[in-house]
């Protein structure tokens, strides 16, 4: 076994790889940070900051940027006018709920396609859609899919809370879609983030079988923290694409983060997404930045911690081989290897730190010096920074010095 591309998953996944692997399936990521990101309690993305994120999605090569809900406000119709006056190589789709003057809107904005929003469970249709009926469901669902493609839109189905619907009507839905040909593509939504990886494949495979010429999309929420395995259940069971969001941001919880799903797809799937990786952590500090939601610092591939190292037994196998610590290198998502000394370190660390910054030691001094980057780091209840360390080094080399 060794490194391919820079990375070292475990070899089981090859099992379990089917067909995502396979070259000629395409996997497209439909990122909904502009939608769905913003939905997270307290975030407001003005127009400046849409289209500051937009092009850094575009940058990377999404496919496509959801780039808002066109009932939402006068403020945010202008900012997705202007995302699409910027003639991006992603397309531009918008978030509609089931009415016809949401159609009609987003079409007057220039948007490529549609994603209507249309609750199914029964517990959505019975307070938001007025009980409505199953009949009057897939003949509503038939008019404004066909009203959308007549207005020259791509039409993405969204049957809202689809984890909770039931299944008879679910493929009852699909069936008819697929006989009328009015939609390109349904998203599978786990609005509640209430189901089981299982789960989603279950529903993924019924909808596949229900309606085989269907694209399909999978969008899930993070109230357990499964969205990207629940995601990545999808994808495996037949979606190909995949609504996600820049550091998970969206709804309560969040939604399955696009730079953990495209990592998971690239690394553990062994399947290229065409993304370039390396502005990953780059677009999530922008996110960030303009959302106002930090990034937690063990944050999957773009967190500050995600590829450091401390603990003394971990670094002496980093220092020798970085595999033994990492599933892939930091480079390719813009990140850095950093060996960091505090409380959890060990000789090897003192040894590879005094080396890094340049500074002289006896090596018999190794020991105290540990020991003092250990009192440190327990009075500061962190670790150390290069400059504390090269002070602690400095003071015991002089005090060496005078007892000499
Ligand atoms: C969870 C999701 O991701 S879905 C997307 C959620 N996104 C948003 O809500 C975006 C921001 N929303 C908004 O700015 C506002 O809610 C607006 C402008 C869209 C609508 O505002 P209002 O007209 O004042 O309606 P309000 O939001 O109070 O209520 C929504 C109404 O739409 C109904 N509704 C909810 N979903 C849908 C749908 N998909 N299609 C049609 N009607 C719907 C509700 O039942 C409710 O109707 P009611 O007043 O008869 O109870
Ligand atoms: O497409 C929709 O219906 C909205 C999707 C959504 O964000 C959700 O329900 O989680």
């Amino acid at each position: 076994m060794s490194p391919k591309n820079g990375m070292w998953p475990s070899p089981f996944n090859e099992m379990f790889r089917d067909d995502v692997a396979l070259p000629d399936r395409r996997i497209e990521i439909a990122d909904c940070t502009l939608r769905d990101g913003e939905q997270q309690a307290g975030v407001v993305f003005d127009q400046d900051a849409k289209i500051r994120i937009a092009r850094a999605l575009d940058e990377i090569g999404v496919y496509e940027i959801e780039a808002g809900t066109v009932a939402s406000s006068q403020e945010d119709r202008d900012a997705i006018k202007a995302i699409c006056e910027m003639h991006l190589r992603a397309k531009i789709s918008v978030l509609c709920r089931g009415l016809t003057a949401d159609i009609d809107q987003a079409a007057e904005l220039g948007v490529w396609g549609v994603r209507l929003s249309f609750p199914i469970s029964p517990i959505e249709r019975k307070h938001k859609l007025k009980d409505i009926s199953d009949d009057v469901y897939i003949s509503r669902a038939l008019e404004l899919t066909s009203y959308a493609r007549n207005r020259g839109l791509q039409v993405i189905f969204s049957p809202y809370d689809t984890t909770r619907a039931e299944m008879p009507f679910l493929r009852r839905l699909v069936g008819e879609f697929e006989r009328a040909g009015t939609v390109d593509r349904l998203r599978i939504v786990d609005t509640t983030g209430c189901a089981l990886p299982e789960s989603i494949s279950f529903i993924t495979k019924e909808i596949r079988s229900s309606a085989p010429s269907l694209a399909l999309e999978i969008h899930c929420h993070n109230d357990f923290g499964l969205a990207c395995a629940n995601t990545l259940a999808g994808v495996a069971a037949g979606a190909n694409f995949v609504s996600s969001t820049i550091n998970g941001l969206g709804e309560r919880c969040g939604n399955a983060s696009t730079e953990e799903v495209i990592m998971a797809l690239e690394v553990l799937y062994g399947r290229p997404t065409g993304i370039d990786l390396k502005k990953l952590t780059a677009l999530s500090k922008t996110v960030s930045e303009l959302s106002g939601i930090p990034v937690p610092v063990n944050k999957a591939v773009v967190g500050e911690n995600a590829f450091r190292h401390e603990a003394g037994m971990v670094v002496a196998g980093v220092l020798k081989d970085p595999f033994t610590a990492e599933a892939y290198e930091p480079e390719i998502v813009g990140q850095t290897r950093q060996i960091l000394l505090g409380k959890k370190s060990g000789l090897v660390s003192v040894a590879y730190k005094l080396n890094e910054l340049g500074l002289d030691l006896p090596e018999e001094q190794f020991p105290e010096l540990l020991t003092r980057v250990k009192q440190e780091a327990v009075k500061r209840r962190r670790s150390l920074t290069d400059a504390e360390f090269a002070d602690l080094a400095t003071l015991l080399a002089s005090e060496a010095a005078v007892s000499h």
